[in-house]
């Protein structure tokens, strides 16, 4: 056995790393370690569901991969007929359990629900983005009462900085680091009296520059109107004053006294400046904080900020971690963490208490394990608190090894060989790689561009006529905005992509136009139908709206919007705003919410090229990967507060950014040089998480001058031959996958289901199991009462148990009986004949229904959910059902939905 307890590997790209934490944690499994006991987090839930998938599929198929076996086999020390016969009894082991396969952020959430009473927070709280403006509003509103609006205008006099009319970004600084902040020292200076102790000094400066016979250039140095211009003069980047050629001559003992005075005192005057901010600045922050604790408190509404917040205090505040276990109802004796360089010192307090738990009890014979993985070349996030750092320093701490893993098993040999050579002597302490033994030869492509985009989609057109796989070709782009351009350009040319840049639907200027016509409807503010009309080329005469009434359902009204002005034009994203709109029942809400929604974009068509942002492909690995130089300019750093920290990973020193400080101050001079090689360090891991994603050919597209690239001085290259795999696909297979190209059609979300693959990605195999059961527990049960639920369950639990689980089998009695406890429900059933299960041939179709109500005068279709997730497809088929059973018994027929969820029964009528 080579399982190592306390093990973390720091190591490059594509070299194994997610494929040794799934290693690691199914052969935890195999220990007999139970899966509530392992607390694996990862950085993405992408990267969770797809951990989760691959634990399931290794366990089930074992012996298909390999390496995978053999790295097992390693790992627990079994021998592979060990293994195979374990397996079974593994898997059934996992797959009744709770699994801890999460992302840190929903870990945390998860801590501060099972315990938020204790902070004045409701469990059902909700987690996402706030718009700024309510916030903003909010905390002026607080400023206001408690009389601190003076202060707020007395800092912006004092310091007459443009850049502090964005104090409401310089609070949400603070409040996403607000446990390491350094304790607020008091102001001992005074701006006042620097600038006459300067003004004294610039005086004495100018007397003895004329005594020594200065000519008039010298002179008009110092001739300056206040402390601030003097202060910025570049004369005093020198030590002294004789360092400089047009003083080289004059420069005698006392004007070399009064200039390193005169440096002194122009340093106390920032210092006054930087202590008089910060005192004002934390003053205000404090009711930013109690303003945005108190609006999270009462709206029920969590930001990812508020969430580390408070989930931080909650740890700070419990009285032990058995108390934690005992709230989560879990207990941890394994910690697995991915992509670790990226954790940010805030995240890592957090998990501390786990963590010291894990070695609290070292030496005894309780196994308990610590690994972690990741890559410091790779951290992308130090903008957001993410601190590479980290992972030395936590090594040191626990004494965990650190070992290295040097065999690039992702790329191709060509793209291994060029990564290396432009990283070698670009990028400090890089330690090349090698490549497999197997190793295809591969391709690599530089060149020079000034027409991006439309290169871009050139080289993709170049692959497909070769013969590659329109999915198996990647896009890579610094921003989102680039990745729409660049969609549009691919889409023009027939290029089917799925764009997966994070933006989201709000975004999408075609839908935002469209939600502002329902606002313009609602609110009849004309500006707000701008947009929609620009967008499909009328006039207000030209439209005709009479047919809106503030009673419709947004659903209504956004479906014939869409039909009005024919704005559907095969778009899925469009499906997504329907399926969002149905969820309310008003319109203010609906609009509010919409404001507020993160729903992400729609893949364009079921099949194509990615396109996404360099940031969300960490992690990933595609066959040919298009990387395209960043169109817009970079933004320069202009942020005026420098947040320092400490060994110890807390704030130590906030400086207050002026310029030309540097010449006065060696401490900031420091600090600033640090942080800019902090940033060209963030700018070249960008770089390299971008040029290791290819598993066969990459294709670089650089702008001639002043490229992101420059940075590693990549030159135009071309190596290797473009070979296609995978030419097996045959003709006939080509053939269905063009047809899978299915374009939507606004007639279709009235009739049938739309799509097959969107909806298979999104498959969870688990969900459905849960909802077959729940539908079989409601089939079999002779009538809706509690004796007939406990018959069903004894069948169910026969049928359905092992897979399910106890929390599933308990979920399901616990939402049944919900329902036979629901007044109207139970209403719903008097003086009806029942029929379940019914079975349905209509237009050619032959479907299920699962309770049909039949009355003297009318017929009830009803349809059981286990969640909302598809509520478009679910009203669809009611409507369709109902259709149906109408013609067939000539009855008036109306449609029912009853969502058996978690916390409550739902019911939606669809009259
Ligand atoms: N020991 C191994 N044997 C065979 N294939 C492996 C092995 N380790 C990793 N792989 C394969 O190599 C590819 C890269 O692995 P993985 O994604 O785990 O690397 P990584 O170090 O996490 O990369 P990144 O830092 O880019 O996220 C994957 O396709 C993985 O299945």
């Amino acid at each position: 056995m080579s399982f190592k307890p306390f093990l973390a590997y720091s190591a490059s790209a594509g070299s194994g790393k997610t494929f040794a934490l799934s290693v690691r944690y199914i052969s935890l499994l195999f220990m007999g370690e139970p899966a509530g006991s392992i607390l694996a987090a990862t950085f993405t839930n992408k990267a969770a569901a797809e951990m989760r998938q691959r634990v399931v599929d290794s366990l089930r198929h074992l012996g298909e991969n390999k390496a995978f076996l053999d790295a097992i086999a390693i790992e627990t020390g079994m021998s592979r007929d060990v293994l195979f016969q374990k397996q079974p009894e593994v898997l059934k082991r996992f797959l009744s359990s709770t699994s801890h396969i999460v992302t840190l952020d929903s870990f945390f959430s998860k801590i501060l629900r099972s315990a938020s009473l204790e902070l004045g927070l409701e469990p059902d709280f909700v987690t996402k983005e706030q718009p700024k403006e309510e916030l903003e509003k909010h905390f002026l509103d607080e400023v206001d009462a408690n009389g601190m609006l003076s202060d707020l205008v007395k800092l912006a006099m004092d310091i007459e900085d443009k850049r502090f009319k964005k104090i409401f970004d310089l609070m949400q600084n603070f409040y996403k680091v607000d446990p390491l902040l350094p304790a607020q020292s008091e102001v001992t200076l005074s701006i006042s009296k620097e600038e006459e102790a300067c003004e004294i000094l610039r005086l004495e400066m100018l007397k003895a520059l004329e005594n020594a016979g200065a000519p008039d250039r010298c002179l008009k140095q110092f001739d300056t109107k206040n402390t601030k211009e003097l202060f910025s003069k570049k004369l005093f980047e020198k030590e002294t004053l004789g360092e400089h050629s047009w003083y080289k001559k004059i420069a005698n003992g006392e004007i070399e006294a009064v200039y390193a005075a005169l440096k002194q005192r122009l340093l106390h005057w920032a210092k006054a400046k930087e202590m008089v901010v910060l005192h004002h600045l934390f003053r205000i922050y404090d009711y930013y904080k109690n303003a945005t604790i108190t609006n999270a408190r009462n709206s029920g509404v969590l930001t990812f900020d508020d969430l580390s917040y408070f989930t931080y205090r909650l740890l700070q505040e419990m009285p032990s971690s058995e108390f934690l276990y005992f709230k989560i109802d879990a207990k941890f004796r394994h910690i697995l963490l991915d992509e670790f360089q990226d954790t940010s010192t805030l995240q890592f307090l957090l998990l501390k208490p786990l963590i010291d738990e894990i070695f609290s009890g070292q030496g005894q014979s309780d196994f308990k394990s610590f690994f972690y993985v990741g890559d410091t070349k790779q951290s992308l996030y130090r903008f957001r608190g993410g601190e590479e750092e980290l992972f030395d320093k936590i090594a040191q701490r626990y004494g965990v090894q650190i070992e290295q893993m040097d065999t690039n098993y992702r790329s191709s040999r060509y793209v291994v060989e060029q990564v290396n050579l432009w990283f070698k002597d670009t990028m400090e302490g890089y330690v090349p790689q090698k490549s497999k033994t197997d190793a295809s030869e591969g391709y690599v492509e530089v060149f020079e561009s000034e027409e991006i985009i439309d290169d871009a989609v050139a080289q993709a057109q170049r692959l497909l006529e070769l013969g590659i796989d329109v999915d198996d070709i990647a896009f890579l782009v610094s921003t989102n905005k680039d990745g729409q351009n660049l969609q549009e350009a691919c889409e023009k040319e027939g290029i089917h992509t799925l764009l997966k840049t994070s933006s989201s639907l709000k975004n999408v200027p075609k839908v935002a136009a469209l939600v502002a016509m329902v606002s313009y409807l609602f609110g009849g503010e004309k500006i707000d139908a701008e947009a929609m009309l620009l967008k499909v080329g009328k006039s207000f005469d030209e439209v005709d709206l009479s047919w809106f009434s503030v009673f419709m359902s947004p659903l209504q009204i956004v479906d014939r919007l869409i039909r009005e002005f024919g704005y559907f034009d095969n778009d899925r994203n469009m499906l997504k705003l329907l399926e969002f709109a149905s969820s309310f029942s008003d319109i203010p809400t609906f609009l509010d919410e919409f404001r507020t929604s993160s729903i992400s974009v729609a893949a364009h068509s079921i099949h194509g090229a990615n396109i996404m942002t360099i940031h969300g492909s960490k992690g990933l690995e595609f066959e040919y990967v298009i990387v395209l130089d960043k169109l817009t300019r970079p933004n320069s750093d202009k942020a005026p507060l420098i947040f320092h920290y400490n060994d110890d990973l807390h704030i130590d020193q906030i400086l207050y950014r002026t310029q030309n400080r540097e010449h006065f101050d060696d401490n900031y001079a420091r600090i600033m040089e640090e942080r800019r090689a902090s940033s060209l360090k963030d700018r070249k891991n960008v770089l390299y998480v971008a040029l290791t994603r290819a598993v066969e050919g990459l294709i670089v597209i650089k702008k001639p001058e002043g490229s992101i690239f420059d940075e590693i001085n990549i030159s135009p290259i071309k190596i290797g031959e473009i070979i296609v795999k995978c030419s097996t696909l045959g003709v006939q297979e080509e053939k269905s996958r063009e047809n899978e190209v299915v374009s939507v059609t606004i007639s279709d979300y009235g009739t049938q289901e739309i799509g097959t693959k969107e909806d298979e990605e999104e498959k969870d195999y688990e969900a459905i199991l849960f909802g077959t059961a729940l539908h079989y527990t409601l089939e079999i049960m002779g009538e809706f009462d509690e004796q007939s639920l406990k018959f069903a369950l004894v069948s169910v639990r026969n049928r359905y148990g092992q897979l399910l689980g106890h929390e599933g089998l308990a979920q399901i009695e616990k939402r049944v009986k919900a329902l036979i406890e629901n007044e109207a429900f139970q209403d719903f059933l008097k003086d009806a004949r029942i029929m379940k299960e019914q079975s349905l041939s209509f237009e050619g179709e032959l479907k299920q229904i699962d309770l049909l109500l039949e009355y003297d005068d009318h017929m009830l279709v009803i349809d059981y959910k286990s969640s909302k997730k598809y509520t478009i497809k679910h009203q669809t088929q009611v409507n369709y059902y109902k259709r149906a059973i109408e013609k067939i018994a000539e009855k008036p027929t109306e449609g029912m939905i009853i969502y058996l969820l978690e916390d409550k029964i739902e019911i939606v009528n669809l009259k």
